[in-house]
């Protein structure tokens, strides 16, 4: 076996030795300063958790830690950064990982068409020894493929997760590409912290769960672990302290075991958050169906939905529910046109072609997608433009009539006058509506793709994970809007999501997807068992 982690820490130094010192650092983006005089320190072995709301700076200051070009690209930075004792200044990641930083980014950096252990050494492959590389050296030398499943699956097996090591990442459930991603990291000898921004968004609270123990596993064996997440329980469960950052300034630094998340969340924005929000009762005896599923199936790697049948009653928030990889994000994939599919779709009686993402959005159907950086936004462009171009496209809004009809240009004043207002609405955190969305942080340009969805108003909204990446505060903003489109303008809603408790507080009814098959519908009220159950295979009474 191929030894890691044996990083000449004993166990006696461990949340002794200081690993990095942050003094007085602050940076502008032009004449936006994102951050001012941030001081801390880490030391070996320490989880610290950093939270503040969207746009607080966390993923900056993570950048400049990380030595990320974008941070000398535009304009570096000022103050020190201190790291095993030398005073560093990174000019590229390279250098941060070649002093010791990992870093797993809010985005996936894994390249599709490869298998988990070819992305866990990517760069760092190990290669045999042979006659014809001694006479020629490293260049002519071959990849020792078997070494690198060896070191890849040491690198899992301290994960805790049953990851494939052969298995291609295209082909996998996001979980485990979040997995392979921190697999590549700890598998550097050499690192001694690790970044991680935003590491469970996209994982079910069971594997969230197993992600934080291995945290707390890898910190016992002396690695430092900055951790940025939006789940506050998460924060209080695995870490030893807590960075809270408000508008670019370092509002606190506490000991995790004496504060609370009331406390943080104070902290974080300012204001207490209200009660949770509720969905109130909503039951028709004779509803109409506006889309009905018949044995569809949908191949989308890592998400393949087999066999689902499902009727969606008009103007009902029902949910799509279910443990990573077992098909439900694959649905609203496979019904939007976005990948291969078959079966049958009816809208409103009529029977759809698949397979042409055109073909629904005309009809009336939207979708925000669970990726939102492949399919959501324009990132060099407008945020105000951004959030118009569906509508100008689909349903020909904000075109204006020039020369007694025969031309139509686009008028920008009510694109402006559109974006202010869910600029406003939706709390997005930006310095105006022109400004490009590529700058924005990443729950911001979150909001972005549900003001353009909102803009549109379909008949149908398709939305996966739309809390994903967004603030305590933001949360409750956006659940409420949803439900406020629902009830006013009667918006059918498709809501797939991994953390039940969103789906039980906005959905009239929740369906649970298990191997590719609606394996029950639940009411929100249901008994969480209930949940659980389907969730694990034990199939419900309630199909349709
Ligand atoms: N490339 C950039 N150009 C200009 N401004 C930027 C750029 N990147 C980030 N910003 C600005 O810096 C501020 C902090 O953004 P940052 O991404 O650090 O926030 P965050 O706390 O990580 O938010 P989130 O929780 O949404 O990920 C935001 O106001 C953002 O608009």
């Amino acid at each position: 076996m191929v030894k890691i982690f044996d990083r000449g820490i004993k166990g006696s130094d461990i949340m002794q030795k200081e690993l990095l010192r942050m003094s007085g650092v602050s940076k502008s983006f032009g004449e936006n300063t994102v951050l001012k005089d941030i001081n801390f320190t880490i030391k070996e072995g320490e989880i610290v958790g950093l939270v503040g709301e969207n746009g607080a700076g966390k993923s900056t200051l993570m950048k400049i830690i990380f030595g990320m070009s974008l941070i000398e690209e535009t304009g570096g930075y000022n103050g020190e950064m201190i790291f095993q004792g030398k005073k560093v200044h990174f000019k590229s990641s390279f250098d941060a990982l070649n002093a010791g930083i990992g870093m797993v980014h809010q985005e996936f950096s894994l390249i599709p068409g490869f298998k988990a252990s070819e992305n866990i050494v990517l760069n760092r492959e190990s290669l045999k020894k042979s006659f014809v590389k001694e006479i020629f050296g490293e260049r002519i030398s071959k990849i020792d493929f078997e070494k690198d499943r060896e070191r890849a699956k040491v690198a899992i097996s301290h994960l805790g997760v049953d990851l494939n090591v052969d298995t291609k990442v295209n082909e996998m459930p996001v979980a485990h590409m979040q997995f392979t991603e921190i697999a590549r990291e700890i598998e550097r000898e050499n690192v001694r912290l690790l970044v991680l921004d935003e590491p469970t968004a996209v994982l079910t609270e069971k594997e969230a769960e197993i992600l934080l123990k291995t945290m707390k596993r890898l910190a016992s064996e002396g690695i430092a672990i900055i951790f940025i997440t939006h789940r506050l329980n998460e924060i209080m469960d695995v870490s030893d302290r807590i960075i809270v950052l408000r508008d670019g300034i370092m509002m606190s630094e506490l000991e995790t075991s004496e504060t609370n998340v009331d406390e943080i969340t104070k902290l974080m924005i300012g204001r207490e958050i209200g009660e949770k929000t509720k969905k109130e009762e909503k039951k028709e005896s004779n509803p109409e169906i506006i889309l009905e599923m018949k044995k569809l199936w949908v191949d989308m790697p890592g998400e393949k939905a087999k066999n689902i049948n499902l009727k969606v009653q008009k103007g009902e928030i029902i949910g799509l529910g279910g443990m990573a990889g077992q098909g439900k994000v694959g649905i609203a994939n496979g019904v939007m046109g976005l990948y291969p599919a078959g079966g049958e779709v009816i809208y409103k009686n009529e029977k759809i072609n698949l397979n042409n993402p055109k073909i629904p959005l005309e009809k009336g159907m939207y979708f925000v997608s669970e990726d939102r950086k492949e399919v959501g936004l324009i990132l060099e462009e407008k945020i105000s433009m951004n959030i118009a171009y569906p509508s100008i496209y689909i349903k020909n809004k904000f075109l204006k009539e020039r020369y007694f009809g025969l031309l139509k240009s686009i008028d920008e004043k009510e694109i402006d006058k559109n974006s202010q207002h869910y600029i406003e609405k939706l709390e997005i955190k930006c310095m105006s509506g022109s400004q490009r969305v590529g700058e924005l942080s990443g729950g911001n340009q979150q909001k972005v793709c549900l003001a353009k969805a909102f803009t549109i108003n379909p008949d149908i909204l398709f939305i996966s994970e739309p809390t994903r990446g967004i603030d305590i505060g933001a949360k409750k903003i956006v659940l409420e809007t949803l439900k406020e489109y629902n009830r006013n303008s009667g918006m059918t809603i498709i809501l797939t999501s991994s953390e039940l408790e969103e789906l039980r507080s906005v959905c009239d009814r929740i369906a649970i997807v298990t191997e590719g098959e609606i394996a029950g519908i639940l009411s929100p009220e249901d008994d969480l068992l209930e949940f659980g159950k389907l969730m694990t295979g034990v199939k419900g009474d309630k199909n349709e």
